[in-house]
């Protein structure tokens, strides 16, 4: 994200203050894109965006006294609903509109039009007593106090929040337990690793027992043990507190292992609302087996539904359908040549997004 160059950001909100560029636009009106899939529905909706907007403007200096007036549409008319216990991938290119879509369904924008509720809130309106409902976690950045001990940093956020002596200790224990933070509690933060620090800034969110929790890149920069731990731990958080976690993320394994459905925004838009599966049929988004054979042999050849893209040694790559599965392609490899360790790589999501617009785009060429 961000603009370059001269310009400088009105970092509130556009519309604040009456002056906002999105003032008297229409809300929910159609705003002509194509999406696939689902918007949400089910159970009892949590998170509701309604033609969600955003317009900042941004001023650019074009002289020694001359500022000219842009605006950005950060967010486009964006429709999705969330129903309570659902997990739900947030994705896009970078600066889709994705962190913007955060904010405002935080309470820390506020929309340029459009209707948001988060468990039944206007976050825009109410954003204190939003702030009870819902836990925040950014991958980049940490909410807790860089020179003091995580156990005073917790107890800080047991004041804030003020939560009770009870609900706080039973909180903690658990988020100890399981996110193993016991021998980290009087460790100053700024001297945790990655993956300590971002265990720590998950319970942090969570000792108010929010209904919604937000992660922005939880595995961002975690060695793959790291990034099991949070993954495991958010999958039984959302198993057994029913917690609705909606997660951004450029990372498709985190989605994969922890998201029945994925909304995918671009340029501010909704570009499919859907299951992860279906967006690689929409995308034809292709993974990738890597297999290392005994010795150097000819391209492998003959098994269906996967082709050698490449061949280094005793190293081949082979190409297959993303939503297709991997073990009949593994056994087959197996059965006929001499197989001596394979790993899988999945598609990355900004591959996986320039196809689905290739697809988009060819009935329109032919
Ligand atoms: N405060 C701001 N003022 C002006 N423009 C902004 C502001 N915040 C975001 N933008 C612009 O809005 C667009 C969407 O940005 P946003 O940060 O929401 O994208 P993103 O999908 O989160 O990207 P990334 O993955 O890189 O974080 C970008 O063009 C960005 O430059």
């Amino acid at each position: 994200m961000g603009e370059s160059g001269a310009e400088s950001r009105t970092d509130g909100d556009a519309t604040g203050g009456g002056t906002g560029v999105g003032a008297g636009r229409e809300t929910g009106r159609k705003t002509g894109r194509e999406t696939y899939g689902p918007t949400g529905g089910g159970a009892e909706v949590c998170v509701e965006a309604v033609g969600l907007e955003k317009v900042f403007q941004v001023r650019r200096r074009t002289g020694v006294l001359r500022r000219e007036r842009r605006e950005v549409r950060a967010v486009d008319g964006i429709d999705f609903t969330v129903a309570r216990g659902e997990m739900v991938g947030f994705i896009g290119p970078n600066g889709a509109g994705k962190s913007t879509t955060i904010k405002m369904l935080t309470g820390i924008l506020t929309p340029s039009g459009g209707r948001l509720r988060v468990a039944g809130i206007d976050p825009a309106r109410e954003r204190t007593r939003l702030t009870r409902r819902i836990g925040v976690v950014f991958g980049q950045r940490t909410t807790l106090w860089w020179d003091l001990p995580l156990r005073d940093s917790y107890a800080l956020v047991r004041r804030i929040y003020r939560i009770p002596g009870e609900r706080y200790r039973a909180n903690l224990d658990r988020c100890v337990e399981l996110l193993d933070l016991g021998e980290l509690l009087d460790v100053p933060v700024r001297q945790l690793s990655l993956g300590q620090r971002m265990r720590a800034d998950i319970a942090a969110a969570l000792l108010h027992d929010p209904e919604v929790l937000y992660l922005d890149e939880p595995t961002i920069g975690l060695d793959v043990i790291s990034k099991a731990q949070v993954r495991d731990f958010l999958r039984d958080l959302n198993a057994e507190r029913g917690t609705t976690v909606l997660l951004t993320t450029h990372d498709l394994t985190d989605i994969e292992q922890l998201c029945e459905r994925v909304i995918v925004i671009d340029h501010g838009r909704l570009m499919y609302d859907g299951a992860l599966a279906g967006l690689h049929e929409v995308g034809e988004s292709e993974r990738t087996l890597v297999v290392d054979l005994e010795r150097e042999l000819p391209p492998i050849e003959g098994v269906p539904g996967a082709r050698t893209v490449r061949t280094e040694g005793p190293r081949q790559w082979l190409a297959f359908p993303a939503s297709a599965s991997a073990a009949p392609i593994v056994a087959r490899i197996a059965a006929d040549h001499p197989l001596v360790d394979l790993s899988l790589r999945e598609p990355d999501i900004e591959d996986v997004i320039a196809r689905m617009y290739a697809q988009q785009r060819r009935p329109a060429a032919g």
